[in-house]
C-alpha cells in the first residue's frame, strides 16, 4: 500500500507553484479525492491560491495561531473526509505548523503537498521552508524555470524598492513581480542577484562585464 508523504514543491517566485497546486487540487479531486486547499498571505490578499495564469480558488487561510492538525482533525470528527491537503506560500507557515503538517501524513495517512520559496530576497532561508527541506519525504522543483534577464534560469528573488534593489528589511513583505508597484521583485540568477543587477539597470548599465552569457 501506498505510504502518505509530504512533499515541498519549492522554486523561486513566478515558477508555477500556486498553477501547480491548483492543477494537483484539480487532478486529485478528479478522482473523488477530497482535499483542504490551504494558504497565508495570498498576493490577492484574501484566503485564495491564485496562480498568475489566471486561476484562483478559494482556501482556509492559515493564521500564526491555526494548529493544522487539530483542524484537520476537527474536519474529520464533523464527518469530513480529508485524502490530501494543499498548503500554498508555505513559506510563511510557523515551524510548529510545517512539524504538524509531518503528524497529519504519519498519523492520519494525510497526503499534504506544500508549495512555496525556500529564500527571501536576502537569501535567507524562511523559516517555514527550512523545516520542510528538513521533514520533507520529496522536494521537488517546478519543471518550468523562470528565466533572469541575462537568459539564465533565475534561482533567487530580489525585493526593489522606489526602482532600487534592496538587502535589507523585513523578511515578509507580500507582493508580486514586475514593475507598477513601489515594492516588487525580481527573479535574477545567482550571479546578478549577488552583483545587484536587476533587468531595468542591465538596460542602462550594459557593459563588457554584464553582456548575456558571460562567464
Ligand atoms: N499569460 C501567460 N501565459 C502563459 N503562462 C503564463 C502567463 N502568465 C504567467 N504565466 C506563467 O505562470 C507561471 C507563474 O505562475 P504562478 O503559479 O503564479 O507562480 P508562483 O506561484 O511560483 O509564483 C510562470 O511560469 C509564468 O511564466
Ligand atoms: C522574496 C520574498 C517574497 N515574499 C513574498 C512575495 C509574495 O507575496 C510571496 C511569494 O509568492 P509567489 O507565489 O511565490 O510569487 O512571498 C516575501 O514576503 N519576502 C521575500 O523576501
Amino acid at each position: 500500500m501506498r505510504m502518505a508523504e509530504l512533499v515541498f514543491h519549492t522554486g523561486p517566485m513566478d515558477s508555477g507553484k500556486s498553477t501547480l497546486a491548483l492543477q494537483m487540487d484539480h487532478a486529485q479531486s478528479a478522482h473523488d479525492r477530497q482535499g483542504v486547499r490551504y494558504a497565508m498571505h495570498d498576493r490577492s490578499g484574501a484566503a485564495r491560491i491564485t496562480s498568475r495564469i489566471g486561476l484562483s480558488v478559494e482556501a482556509v487561510e492559515v493564521t500564526d495561531s491555526l494548529d493544522l492538525y487539530q483542524d484537520v482533525v476537527d474536519r474529520l470528527s464533523r464527518g469530513g473526509r480529508i485524502d490530501y491537503l494543499i498548503c500554498d506560500e508555505a513559506q510563511f507557515y510557523r515551524p510548529e505548523q510545517i512539524d504538524q503538517l509531518a503528524r497529519v501524513v504519519d498519523d492520519l495517512g494525510i497526503d499534504v503537498y506544500c508549495f512555496g520559496i525556500l529564500a527571501d530576497f536576502r537569501t535567507e532561508l524562511f523559516p517555514g521552508s527550512k523545516r520542510l527541506v528538513e521533514l520533507a519525504d520529496r522536494v521537488v522543483q517546478p519543471p518550468v524555470s523562470p528565466l533572469c534577464w541575462c537568459g539564465r534560469p533565475a534561482t533567487h528573488n530580489a525585493r526593489i524598492v522606489g526602482g532600487v534593489m534592496v538587502r535589507q528589511g523585513d523578511q515578509v513583505g507580500v507582493g508580486d513581480i514586475g514593475g507598477g508597484s513601489e515594492i516588487h521583485y525580481e527573479v535574477l540568477c545567482r550571479r546578478h542577484h549577488r552583483q545587484g543587477i536587476t533587468g531595468e539597470m542591465s538596460k542602462a548599465t550594459l557593459s563588457e562585464q554584464t553582456l548575456p552569457f558571460d562567464d
